[in-house]
């Protein structure tokens, strides 16, 4: 038996390198002090694993940015419009996420998306008919080199040629770039045997999704090409089982696979019957994705006669790669000592993996039993049930607003705005000033009434720049928010938040999911004071904030004693009186941010249809009591939104924000013919980037989407929340948007004029 990893986190236990990425893009460092933060954190990686109890160890699951960038700069599938010469690697890599830098030629980043259901997001791939692939794979090499001289044995993890081309754009058929792109891969496995590499884990997760034929028989005709050499493949798939695709990855030429046990109820019985008898089976029997700590027992008696069966074929893991996963419970030292002992995170996974190896060898259950006490407290323990709330969803009487879209809009015509109005998405720059003075309010360092004071100066500069650059409908700016889902976390029963339970989002940027334990209701109003006070310092129409239901859940660590669509209607009750107290607050649009909604889909699409459903009951459910004059609005990004369009209409928002300019408008496509019933933002320019948008490019994007929406129904907006940009680029870019709005507005005036 052997215990294995697919993965660590990369961001470091004090989000080293975040802060070392930072450092380098401020031109604060150099490129060797990255790399050097960047090495220094592999080998700590690996030493944790280690001293935890893993025996082979993952390399090359480290990126700078992104794994699936770093898979695209190892094939050398680069947009063609950074490919420049001068610039070192490392720069490329941060071209292509980033955008290029103001003193380069104008090179949009490339589009980022969210991997599979998860809350990280990737850089898309671009391809082009000519994929002009141009293998390096000596970082990867580089990073065996430095395990294999720390003594450790590795297995480098590649992300399968498969489910890197499933991932990418292309205006075509992307299967006919196979060939093409296994000729990459054939020289990565080349490089790999020439390096005497053992065993490759490779990645793909797409099996766990519904494929159709053609993809199956990309499967068979991609894995039967690849000469492997003397190298050992170790299939994996993750966040779903592969129950159905079982014949198909039995068919391939492999060593061994790894399947999620954890994901979905996983026959694993079936797979030991189907898959060749030779081959190592992976069980991943520790949750890769969530925080619970396992009951080692019970894993145990399920795993016992299967070990028994496999013998020596039986290796362990975690579900998937612990990316997902924060990084050290040790550090926690603040959480609730009743809740701390139910939990593990990354580095306690892998000590998982050890204790029930220990058992399963000896057949001594003793050391499980006690490690697993805790969970049977947690499932029994009071505070996960509180009976007002289950009352009060089992007598709830209304799920939706009482008056179809039509009414509600002529109702909100008191609202008194012009003809494509110009709105934010809600955050303005998170400064370093802003998130030190939350820091030393945190370290008690200044009282709440200071740290109140300062947050009010805060949202009142926001409202004096938005006047001043003439945008219609405000936002208060959210700096008293450290992030969009902890902020309402701290304020409701039956959640906890860490210190460090940091998890990489993209890039640098990391978020802490908090963690949901038991029935959820409001401890007290949670934005409506910062709201209220906003409002008062202008007559423009400030827009409320709030995060939604399904958003909350699936960005946080997520109990598993209830149902997913329980938690959700449990949250949106609490939204729901949040949104009561901010129309008591004078508030009259509220917006409620579900831009979680798509990455929660589970993998098969088969599944779809149930979770839309109480997904949508969960958003409708939280916005039910606003009457018909108060505007609703919702926004959504990072991802895809065609295939869901239908459970988009169904939200029935009022307004509609959502991001299209990375994409350049593509989304606009499925909104032809009126698709869309209600009002619409699609996103005019991308926030991610620190380029400005010029008046014309945001014109441009305008007129395409009206040729598709009418101007009644158009609203005029960045992609999402401008929280990450400075505020000389937020208030250049705002300022060109509202030019352009205003631009457009008159050119309309005139059309209108004229036909008459
Ligand atoms: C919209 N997005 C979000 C997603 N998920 C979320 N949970 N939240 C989101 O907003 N998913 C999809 C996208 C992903 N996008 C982003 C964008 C930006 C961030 C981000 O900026 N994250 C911050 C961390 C935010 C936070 O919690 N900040 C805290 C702590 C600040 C801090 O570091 N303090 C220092 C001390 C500072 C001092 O003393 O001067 C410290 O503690 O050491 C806060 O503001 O209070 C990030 O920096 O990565 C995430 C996802
Ligand atoms: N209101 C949030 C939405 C981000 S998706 C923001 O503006 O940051
Ligand atoms: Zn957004």
């Amino acid at each position: 038996m052997r215990l294995h990893n697919l993965g660590f986190p990369r961001i470091g236990t004090h989000r080293q390198l975040k802060f070392a990425l930072e450092a380098y893009w401020q031109g604060d460092s150099d490129e060797k002090a990255l790399l050097s933060t960047a090495r220094q954190l592999r080998e700590d990686n690996w030493r944790l694993q280690q001293e935890a109890g893993i025996e082979l160890l993952p390399a090359g699951d480290f990126a700078h940015y992104d794994h699936v960038l770093a898979t695209s700069l190892m094939l050398g599938i680069v947009p063609s419009r950074f490919v420049q010469s001068g610039q070192s690697r490392l720069d490329l890599e941060f071209q292509v996420a980033r955008g290029q830098s103001a003193g380069g030629c104008c090179g949009q980043a490339s589009d980022m998306t969210k991997w599979f259901n998860t809350n990280y997001h990737y850089l898309v791939p671009e391809f082009e008919p000519q994929l002009a692939i141009k293998v390096d794979c000596s970082p990867l090499l580089a990073q065996i080199e430095e395990a294999r001289a720390l003594g450790h044995e590795v297995k480098p993890v590649l992300l399968g040629p498969l489910t890197y081309l499933y991932l990418g754009t292309y205006t075509g058929n992307k299967l006919e770039l196979l060939p093409q792109l296994l000729a990459g891969y054939q020289q990565i496995f080349d490089a790999l045997n020439r390096d005497r590499v053992n065993w490759l884990q490779i990645d793909e997760p797409i099996l766990g999704l519904e494929l159709d034929e053609g993809w199956k028989k990309a499967f068979r005709s991609a894995y039967s090409q690849l000469r492997q050499g003397q190298l050992k493949l170790l299939l994996t798939s993750y966040f779903a089982s592969v129950d159905h695709h079982l014949d198909l990855i039995a068919s391939l030429p492999l060593h061994g696979v790894h399947l999620d046990c954890v994901a979905e109820p996983t026959d694993i019985q079936l797979a030991i019957d189907i898959l060749p008898r030779h081959w190592v089976v992976s069980l991943g029997v520790i949750d890769g994705r969530n925080i619970w700590k396992t009951d080692l027992e019970a894993l145990y008696q399920k795993l016992e006669p299967i070990y028994a069966q496999l013998n020596g074929r039986t290796w362990l893991a975690p579900s998937c790669s612990l990316l997902h996963s924060p990084v050290d419970l040790e550090l926690e030292s603040d959480l609730d000592t009743t809740i701390r002992p139910w939990l593990a995170f990354a580095r306690q996974k892998c000590q998982e993996l050890a204790l029930l190896k220990q058992a399963l060898l000896s057949g001594d259950t003793r050391a499980i039993e006690d490690y697993s006490a805790p969970v049977r407290d947690r499932l029994q323990s009071s505070q996960a049930v509180n009976p007002t709330v289950r009352d009060r969803l089992q007598n709830l009487q209304s799920f939706t607003r009482s008056e179809p879209f039509d009414v509600r809009k002529s109702r909100q015509q008191s609202l008194g705005l012009p003809l494509l109005p110009t709105t934010s998405i809600g955050s303005f720059p998170q400064t370093g000033d802003i998130r030190h003075i939350r820091a030393q309010y945190k370290r008690g360092e200044i009282s709440r009434d200071q740290y109140t004071r300062l947050m009010q100066q805060e949202i009142e500069s926001c409202i004096r720049k938005q006047e001043s650059i003439g945008l219609d409908v405000l936002v208060h700016g959210e700096p008293e928010r450290n992030d969009m889902v902890e902020y309402f976390a701290d304020y409701l029963e039956g959640v906890a938040t860490s210190r460090f339970g940091w998890v990489q989002s993209y890039g640098s940027r990391c978020v802490k999911p908090p963690i949901i334990y038991g029935d959820i209701q409001r401890k007290e109003p949670m934005t409506a004071h910062w709201l209220s006070f906003a409002q008062s310092l202008t007559d423009k129409p400030v827009k409320g904030m709030l995060t939604g239901p399904v958003t909350i859940l699936c960005w946080s660590f997520v109990r598993d004693d209830l149902s997913r669509d329980q938690v959700a209607s449990q949250i949106a009750l609490a939204v729901g009186d949040e949104v009561q107290d901010l129309i008591a607050a004078s508030i009259h649009i509220i917006q409620i941010d579900e831009p979680a909604i798509r990455e929660g889909l589970p993998l098969k699409r088969s599944q779809w249809g149930a979770y839309l459903d109480w997904a949508v009951t969960a958003f409708r459910l939280s916005c039910a009591s606003a009457p018909s004059e108060v505007q609703i609005h919702s926004h959504m990004c990072y991802s895809e939104f065609k295939d869901i369009l239908d459970a988009i209409i169904a939200l029935d928002a009022d307004v509609l924000t959502v991001e299209t300019s990375r994409s350049n408008m593509t989304l606009l496509d499925d909104f032809r013919d009126n698709a869309y019933p209600n009002d619409i933002g699609p996103g005019v320019y991308d926030i991610h980037s620190p380029n400005v948008p010029d008046q014309e490019g945001i014109k441009r994007l305008l007129t395409k989407a009206l040729q598709v929406i009418p101007a009644e129904r158009l609203w005029i907006n960045p992609d999402c929340g401008l929280k990450t940009r400075t505020w000389p680029e937020t208030e250049a870019a705002l300022k060109n948007m509202v030019a352009s709005a205003r631009t457009l507005r008159a050119e309309l005036v005139a059309q209108q004029e004229e036909a008459m």
